[in-house]
């Protein structure tokens, strides 16, 4: 089922015609479906059944205080890279308790942040990161809860940009370093060892690469557990994929069913890191076209938003599909470049779009959900889109439009 639907020739999102969300609050315009985000938390919840689980968003796909506040009202955890996305989840009503804190480059400065709101666990990516855990949560004379992110050198068969779970990737702990580590931190005064995290990729879209990382990490827990280092947690990270076009990933419901039936009944808590599976398709953006022009024979379509209000097709050439919020039948359709304002030649939505448009008409990038403003930028100035949330019938803004005099803000001219 899928909240965007089309009534007719219009495009709803849930009970709210997207035309009417575009007059309300303007172009470029992320929308948001709680209803999708909802379904999507619960199949993960749902799926892991008897096995004690906690899953953990994956806060960076997306961070609107108001997705995080659905998703903490579930009751769910969430996955962090830096203090900012902490302060997020606590000012959305996240339980810290639920936090698991990854990403390769902790300051000390965020280490106690996360310290001082006990947080649930500190996913560690390299033996210095230990060593720098062991000193801050000494000096504040606290314990500090910890796993290691191992690299199980699994090829996720995914973007190369989007792959992380390589030895040659920059994340992780080798897994054949994993044991030598571990019995290191087991010495450490400040530190208790909670579990073990991987995670290889994102955009995965079968669920082989993911029962091998778990295979070789079950190794390890077990052999662990001979030397009296016993786990209570396993964390497989996020990545399972979603269809932009004609993938076909497990649902998440089969993912989740299959990682936790490889538990073998072991009595362990598991911890998923889902991100774009959440938030992708519970989200759009919206945009205007402003011209359509022919260049040597080459149609585009030149449109509100661009590559930084959505640069995923611009850094990983993502296809994501592009259609008119309203149809019509007057005007033929053509294959256009769906392009930007930016002064980009890679500023681009989509190339080659059958489309029937006009200038002024409305499109919807679909899939926008996770990682589009997430990853939004100022570049050429241009004030970041606003967000808005339907819930059924309603709609909230949650968050306005950026203004031209926020663009500066922070800047100092000479003296
Ligand atoms: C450590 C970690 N966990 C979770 C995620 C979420 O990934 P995804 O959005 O692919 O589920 C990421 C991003 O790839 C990540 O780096
Ligand atoms: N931002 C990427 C995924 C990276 C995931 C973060 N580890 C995307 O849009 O596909």
């Amino acid at each position: 089922m899928d909240y965007f639907n089309r009534r007719q020739q219009h495009l709803f999102a849930e009970e709210c015609a997207v035309e009417e969300l575009a007059k309300t609050y303007g172009t470029p315009l992320y929308v948001y479906s709680r209803a999708t985000i909802e379904r999507h938390w619960h199949a993960f919840d749902q799926a892991a059944g008897e096995q004690p689980h906690l899953v953990c968003y994956a806060v960076k796909a997306n961070s609107n205080l108001a997705v995080l506040n659905v998703m903490a009202r579930l009751g769910s955890g969430f996955d962090i890279v830096s203090q900012g996305e902490l302060a997020r989840v606590l000012k959305a009503g996240g339980d810290a308790k639920k936090v698991v804190f990854s990403g390769v480059g902790k300051k000390a400065s965020e280490i106690a942040f996360a310290l001082e709101q006990g947080i649930y666990c500190f996913n560690v990516e390299s033996e210095a990161e230990l060593d720098r855990i062991q000193a801050v949560a000494e000096s504040m004379d606290k314990t500090a809860p910890v796993s290691l992110r191992v690299n199980p050198d699994v090829d996720a068969g995914t973007h190369p940009y989007i792959s992380t779970g390589l030895k040659e990737n920059k994340f992780g702990i080798n897994i054949d370093d994993a044991v030598r580590i571990y019995q290191k931190a087991s010495t450490m005064p400040n530190l208790a060892i909670k579990g073990v995290d991987c995670h290889i990729g994102s955009q995965l879209t079968e669920i082989r690469p993911f029962l091998d990382a778990l295979d070789r990490v079950l190794i390890l827990v077990d052999n662990l557990a001979e030397q009296g280092i016993v786990l209570s947690h396993i964390d497989v990270g996020g990545g399972l994929g979603v269809c932009y076009d004609k993938e076909q990933p497990p649902h998440p419901k089969e993912y989740a069913k299959a990682i936790a039936e490889k538990l073998d009944g072991r009595n362990i808590t598991l911890v998923y890191e889902p991100g774009r599976a959440i938030m992708a398709n519970a989200g759009i953006l919206v945009t205007e076209v402003e011209f359509l022009k022919t260049n040597e024979g080459r149609n585009f379509a030149i449109v509100d938003a661009a590559m930084n209000d959505l640069i995923r097709p611009s850094l990983y050439q993502a296809w994501q599909n592009i259609i008119p919020v309203s149809l019509r039948e007057d005007t033929a359709s053509a294959y256009y470049d769906v392009v930007g304002p930016v002064c980009e030649t890679g500023d681009f939505l989509g190339k080659d779009r059958e489309l029937a448009i006009k200038a002024g008409d409305l499109l919807a990038v679909r899939s926008s959900g996770a990682y589009g403003f997430t990853m939004s930028s100022n570049y050429n100035s241009r004030p970041r889109a606003a967000e808005v949330m339907v819930d059924g019938d309603k709609s909230v803004l949650v968050r306005a439009r950026e203004t031209i005099e926020s663009l500066w803000q922070g800047e100092n001219l000479l003296p």
